[in-house]
């Protein structure tokens, strides 16, 4: 009989749901994907991974995928066009009361205050037509006002989509699936990509409530892949309610997980709480791109991360109405009427 063996081994399907602790980070861990693709190093790198997202929520990655030309071009191009006169910008607003286009420079409202960020941003998503509740087109601005700029995102955006699809694989394995585990359900992937600029704020400048927040306290959906530049303000808050920076650290990615992710690990994954601030007094800009699974994916908790201790904490709802009501949260504050 083997030794270890004894009456209070859990059973096997009920492991993950037993990782769950409320200890807290100091760092962030940066996961080495060099070897990603060798199957002897996967599940070394996929435990990591799993480590990283039950205990933090976020992680960097280095030897990644991505040129650094394809970044470059990308954070350019959403710089370019940030210097147009705003009625320019204007002119890519999508009427977002009906969520008909994805294209906005509208701050979100992760003020809990609903006075918006101090930020713009950019956003697209797929660039062709398809059904389904975010179904819509891309606003583009036109070539005169900033030439290249479509060319210049979806060719970062196309590189972004590839690499987030190659992770959907680690997190299965992270979570003891088949590694196809998301393959039917990652035809039409959810992938929202933001070009982000915050504005320069004086250290010492404060608004009428004493606010500096480029991006207030808010948790992402599915997982992101976030690139930012070298001035740095993203914080991350611990269990202990302490902001730990997320420093910028070069040829590197930022992944978080989201809320998606979380209901669908029954809270075994989690989705932490982030800000940026930026008091640089520099211009800071970033690249999140927000992925997601199709939108007809029924986020049901997986087995294993359900026990008789931990009990599903969710209702099961499809990952489509999940995202919509997120963002009608999001942009209430935006609408027109
Ligand atoms: O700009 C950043 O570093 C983070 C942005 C972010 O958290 C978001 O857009 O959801
Ligand atoms: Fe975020």
């Amino acid at each position: 009989m083997d030794p270890h063996l004894n009456i209070s081994t859990p059973a096997p399907g009920f492991l993950l749901a037993q990782q769950r602790t409320e200890s807290s980070f100091e760092q962030i861990p940066i996961i080495d994907l060099a070897d990603a693709s060798d199957p002897a190093k996967r599940r070394e790198i996929a435990d990591l991974i799993r480590d990283a997202c039950v205990n933090v929520g976020f992680f960097y990655v280095k030897n990644h995928p991505i040129a650094d030309s394809r970044v470059n071009d990308a954070i350019r191009a959403g710089a370019e066009f940030f210097e147009l006169p705003i009625a320019t910008k204007l002119k890519c607003v999508a009427n977002t009361s009906h969520l008909v286009a994805r294209s906005r420079i509208l701050g979100e409202n992760a003020d809990s205050a609903g006075r918006g960020d101090l930020h713009e941003g950019f956003d697209i998503g797929w660039e062709s037509e398809r059904e389904g509740p975010m179904a819509g087109t891309n606003i583009w601005p036109s070539e005169a006002d900033v030439p290249d700029f479509k060319a210049r995102l979806l060719a970062y955006y196309q590189a972004a989509v590839q690499f987030g699809l190659s992770l959907f694989p680690l997190f299965a394995l992270a979570l003891d699936l088949p590694d196809n585990f998301f393959d039917d359900k990652t035809t039409t992937p959810a992938a929202i990509m933001r070009v982000l600029h915050y504005p320069p704020q004086q250290p010492t400048t404060v608004d009428d409530d004493g606010r500096v927040i480029g991006i207030g306290a808010h948790t992402d959906g599915c997982f992101t892949i976030l690139w930012q530049d070298a001035v740095g303000g993203l914080q991350v808050q611990n269990a202990d309610g302490k902001w730990i920076d997320a420093v910028p650290i070069p040829g590197t990615f930022v992944i978080n997980i989201g809320d998606q992710l979380a209901r669908w690990t029954n809270d075994v994954f989690t989705s932490t709480l982030h800000r940026v601030t930026n008091r640089s007094g520099r211009e800071r800009y970033s690249m999140p791109l927000f992925f997601g699974t199709d939108y007809d994916v029924r986020l049901e908790p997986i087995q294993s991360c359900v026990s008789p201790d931990r009990p599903a904490k969710y209702e099961v709802v499809t990952a489509g109405d999940y995202v919509q009501s997120r963002l009608q949260e999001s942009y209430n504050h935006a609408k027109a009427d």
